[in-house]
């Protein structure tokens, strides 16, 4: 099904986190599909588990795709499949989509292994929604030390200092910490993928949301890609995020991602204490 077709279908899990039936039948095309191809691996997504165990009947199978194509580092080709943990976004960017911002609207399939993103995918199915006749949606994978590809990776204008940010769980606390930094301009957009995109393609040179409302699913693709790009994402402390399965789900400690070639420590330095301390893990 295309997602436009589940946004009647609205659940509110709370005033600020939003469900459609289209983040529950994404989850179940995915998990359904990943399963079927590697019983071993560990998925874990947004929606729940009790969602996962029914194929929503449209199942791909990866091994059709160019994606086999790609040479792995040799530092991840003897990996066991048990090792691996699959963080699932099936659809990031929700209250954005049932705002009808399709653009800000992503899905985020992250793999980790040893506790570290290692590689992931952010696909943006509206991408170019707005300019009929162009290709609609668009896939951007990216391996950490390996290739990032489906994108053309742009720096980020020099001189300037522009900042993305959340337009939907704003607190003081997220607009203390961007006043630190002292942005030139901030673009308050949707969706944690959507924001790591907009690093990647030059349009900002900081992603800074000082909030504990980001989840494993949220960051750990788009860390991967940034990564393999030369870009940095970290929580609000400088600490790196785990991505094992035990890991808690939520990124308590916030989120700082910066560009390839921005002083990512410099910038932690500028989070005022009192952030740092009401973001304690
Ligand atoms: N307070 C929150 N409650 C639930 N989800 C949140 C919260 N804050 C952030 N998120 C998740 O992190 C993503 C990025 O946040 P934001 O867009 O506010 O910067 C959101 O799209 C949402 O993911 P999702 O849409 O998949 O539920
Ligand atoms: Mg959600
Ligand atoms: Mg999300
Ligand atoms: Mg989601």
């Amino acid at each position: 099904m295309s997602l436009a077709q589940g946004a009647p279908l609205l659940s509110r899990l709370s005033v600020r986190d939003l469900q459609t039936e289209a983040d529950r039948a994404a989850q179940r095309c995915i998990i359904s599909s990943l399963n079927k191809c590697f019983p071993k691996i560990t998925i874990i997504g947004e929606e729940g588990e009790d969602e996962t165990t029914v194929a929503s009947g449209s199942i791909f199978d990866p091994s059709t795709t160019s994606l086999v194509d790609v040479t792995c580092p040799p530092h991840l080709s003897s990996m066991a499949e048990e090792e691996v943990v699959v963080w699932v976004d099936p659809l990031d960017g929700t209250a954005e989509y049932t705002q009808g911002l399709l653009d800000h609207v992503t899905v985020l399939i992250g793999i980790a292994s040893g506790g570290k993103a290692i590689g992931g995918i952010i696909h943006q199915p509206y991408y170019n929604y707005q300019n009929p006749g162009s290709d609609l949606g668009r896939t951007i994978w990216g391996i950490v030390g390996g290739e990032v590809g489906g994108m053309k990776i742009l720096p980020p204008p020099e001189g300037k200092l522009i900042v993305t940010t959340t337009r939907s769980h704003s607190s003081s606390t997220v607009n203390d910490a961007i006043s630190a930094v002292s942005p030139d301009e901030v673009l308050r957009v949707g969706g944690a993928g959507h924001k790591v995109m907009l690093l990647l393609e030059g349009k900002a040179h900081l992603y800074v949301f000082a909030s504990p409302g980001c989840k494993k699913w949220d960051t750990c693709a788009p860390q991967a890609i940034l990564e393999a790009a030369g870009g940095i994402l970290t929580d609000i402390q400088g600490n790196a995020i785990p991505y094992d399965a035990s890991a808690p789900h939520r990124n308590s400690t916030g989120v700082l991602a910066s560009a390839a070639g921005q002083e990512h420590g410099v910038y932690l330095e500028k989070i005022p204490q009192h952030v740092k301390d009401n973001l304690k893990a």
